[in-house]
């Protein structure tokens, strides 16, 4: 039955079923993670997209609040080949549209021709094209959502694991995935979690042994305020980042970003590390990358698939970034490590 329509770039429309009512619009991405549906549309880097899945059926282990990484859905819409009752009913319940039955091949194949793209979508009994060509000309290109970082941030700052013994982090949330926060409390830190634009005085007043900028949506130039306490505490103070993170100190430190074509978004991204020339997999959701690190950076790791920087750091200033997640959730657990070398650093300076 088609009581839905997504309006793709273009003005090609597809037709769907309704699982959750309602109209969206938004980048239309896709994600090859097989497993990890919980994770992927609770975490704050899918803010103002649509997410595709391309694997055929999302749902079949139910849905379970530990395994959320924010406490909402973040992606404006929801497309896959078949959504079960479970993840229906909770993206109902959330207002996030979600349609099926539609050819996800087709879609994934489109993305990968043309980049990501603006989309639109309606569903419901009353959904019309026209609703769905509406929502696709209101769409903003990501890099236009330029305070996206309030949509996403905590308003105040929150500790955890307060008077801990390990090391204080002052961890700039620009959309920070919940399981970044417990990677650094499960080994004893302290973690300050600030909003996203925490200013000078602010992060002064933690007092850290390391400053860490955490994952987030859209485009990194976006996120200047971070990127001028990058600048201030550089040297310093130990500095970590992860995906946006690794981006905005990119930036800060004299390097370029810039937006890929469709991204990477999976759980099974092979990155070499290019010192021990070891490869891991890994999970992915970026849709900008570093196209230059500067002087100030020396690249450590690479994707296996197209050489872009997957790993930046520098020895002498304390400087650790990954462009993946290595705190998983989804997806394998090889990386893990990268939070014990990011606190042994910050131990080091203290
Ligand atoms: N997971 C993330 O931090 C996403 C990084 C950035 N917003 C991008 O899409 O490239």
């Amino acid at each position: 039955m088609t009581d839905a329509y997504v309006a793709l770039e273009g003005e090609r429309i597809v037709e769907a079923r309704a699982r959750a009512p309602g109209t969206a619009n938004g980048e239309l991405v896709f994600t090859t993670a097989y497993t990890g549906y919980e994770e992927s549309l609770t975490d704050p880097s899918y803010e103002e997209q649509i997410l595709t899945f391309s694997y055929p059926l999302i749902g079949n282990y139910g849905v379970r609040e530990e395994r959320f990484e924010s406490d909402r859905v973040q992606p404006n819409a929801v497309v896959a080949r078949e959504l079960t009752d479970d993840v229906a009913e909770w993206l109902d319940g959330e207002g996030v549209p979600a349609v099926d039955h539609l050819d996800t091949r087709d879609i994934v194949t489109e993305i990968r021709d043309e980049g990501a793209m603006k989309c639109g979508i309606a569903a419901g009994p009353d959904a019309t094209e026209e609703d769905a060509l509406e929502q696709l000309k209101q769409c903003k290109h990501m890099s236009e959502h330029r305070d996206i970082g309030a949509q996403v941030s905590v308003e105040e700052p929150v500790v955890y694991n307060e008077d801990g013994d390990g090391q204080r982090v002052a961890l700039v949330d620009c959309g920070a995935k919940g399981s970044i926060i417990e990677s650094l409390v499960e080994r004893d830190a302290e973690v300050h979690v600030l909003p996203y634009d925490a200013t000078e005085d602010d992060i002064e007043a933690v007092d850290p042994d390391l400053l860490f900028i955490s994952n987030g949506p859209g485009d990194p130039e976006n996120f200047e305020q971070a990127g001028e306490v990058v600048d201030t505490y550089v040297g310093d103070v130990p500095i970590a980042g992860i995906c946006l993170g690794q981006q905005v100190v990119a930036s800060a430190l004299g390097g370029e970003t810039e937006k890929m074509e469709f991204g990477h978004r999976g759980v099974n991204q092979p990155v070499r590390d290019l010192r021990t020339d070891q490869v891991v997999m890994t999970t992915q959701n970026h849709g900008y990358t570093v196209a230059d690190p500067g002087d100030n950076l020396d690249v450590t790791q690479i994707n296996v698939n197209d050489d872009t920087p997957e790993g930046l750091e520098n020895e002498e200033l304390g400087i650790i970034t990954r462009q993946y997640h290595p705190e998983a959730n989804p997806g394998p657990h090889d990386s893990l490590g990268f939070f014990d070398d990011v606190l042994d650093l910050a131990e080091e300076s203290s």
